[in-house]
């Protein structure tokens, strides 16, 4: 494996005072804006200011298939990735209405979808394959696979930095894809299994159980694989890249290398859904700083995702039901940091309110 290497820091601490006190300056009693002074307060340490701004707000969905699926997993047929990849580029999904109203540039990203999606404008093309091998009986990625994955989600961010972006926001489009994340999050946080995997897009609970089974037979399968991998340190980079590679999907892949390149670049970054959820837990094993740089914008009703959450410290901004993927969460949260922002630039402090301080 030659997985492209990240530079990612941690923001400046020696900044957290300095704007702990400007927050706590404004004209309100200390720590009454919630959640929102917390969020102002991770933006200006990751941009490293008392003023931040938000610019050219980007989101990236990519897309891809998976193995797994033929294993009866989802409720969904697989057709659905590409219907949707190309009902997307004619703006008519749930994602695109969100760009829409928060005013983000949308980029979609075929990562191994199976369907030729070359000839819809709109859908950009770094089809690796047409889809993922099936884990239950193999890796389902190559190596090569994986650094191609990283490094065009990365090249992605690229783009978008370029053009003035300072917070992205990433989203999938994957039929099969909450098995991947249901088994990364048993993996990699010790949950069991049990709790980690959920109804997807909607199965009931026969189908939950035997999507259950056959998760706990692919972690069998990956395991007799690997009895080099047993006693390793679950925290450690060398088992959570061979759990990437043996389960990961190229839509995730890339997810990850966006990322990372994003927080390389000092970015803000929009966490979706279970799905990307489970992708920032799998980042923040390769580079453990990236996750000053994540924004958890909701906790979504697919079983475990709260768990995991939990499991990253990290509290979703938004509990509104949401389980659809795409990015919606990630995007319905973004008017919160509009106002985390806005509350720093905007409001007086006691002083220039002329409000007697009292504390
Ligand atoms: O983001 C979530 O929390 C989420 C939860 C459940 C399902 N999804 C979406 O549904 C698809 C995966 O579900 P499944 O059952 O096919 O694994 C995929 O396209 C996701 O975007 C997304
Ligand atoms: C209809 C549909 C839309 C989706 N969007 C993201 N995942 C999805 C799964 C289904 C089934």
């Amino acid at each position: 494996m030659n997985m492209k290497t990240f530079r990612i820091t941690t923001p400046d601490e020696a900044l957290r005072p300095v704007l702990q006190n400007k927050i706590d300056n404004l004209n309100k009693p200390k720590g009454s804006m919630g959640r929102l002074e917390e969020l102002a307060l991770q933006i200006g340490l990751i941009q490293h200011t008392l003023s931040p701004e938000l610019r050219h707000p980007c989101h990236l969905l990519f897309g891809a298939d998976h193995g797994i699926e033929r294993e009866g997993v989802s409720i969904s047929p697989r057709e659905i990735t590409w219907q949707q990849m190309i009902n997307f580029s004619r703006g008519g999904g749930g994602v695109n209405l969100f760009c829409r109203q928060h005013g983000f540039e949308l980029f979609l990203i075929d990562m191994g979808v199976d369907y030729d999606l070359h000839s819809y404008p709109g859908i950009i093309d770094c089809k690796v394959a047409r889809g993922t091998r099936n884990f239950l009986h193999e890796a389902a990625m190559t190596e090569e696979e994986t650094d191609q994955c990283i490094e065009t989600g990365a090249r992605m961010v690229t783009e978008c930095h370029k053009r003035g972006c300072n917070v992205v926001s990433i989203g999938e489009m994957g039929i099969g894809n909450t098995s991947p994340s249901s088994i990364w999050m048993h993996l990699l946080t010790g949950t069991p299994l049990e709790m980690c995997v959920g109804a997807g897009a909607g199965l009931n609970n026969t189908g939950i159980r035997h999507k259950y089974e056959i998760l706990q037979s692919a972690v069998q399968r990956f395991r007799d694989h690997h009895p080099d991998l047993q006693d390793a340190d679950v925290r450690s980079t060398r088992y959570a890249t061979e759990v990437l590679r043996w389960f990961s999907g190229f839509e995730m892949t890339a997810a990850i290398g966006a990322m990372l390149r994003a927080a390389e670049l000092g970015m803000v970054i929009l966490v979706d859904g279970f799905i990307m959820t489970a992708c920032m837990l799998m980042a923040s094993r390769l580079y453990p700083a990236i996750r000053h740089y994540a924004v958890f914008c909701h906790e979504g009703d697919e079983a475990g995702h709260r768990r995991m959450l939990e499991a990253l410290h990290a509290r979703g901004l938004l509990q509104i039901g949401l389980r659809l993927g795409e990015g919606t969460g990630a995007l319905c949260a973004y008017p919160l940091l509009q106002s985390a922002v806005r509350m720093l630039n905007e409001m007086n402090n006691f002083e220039n309110a002329h409000i007697t301080k009292y504390f």
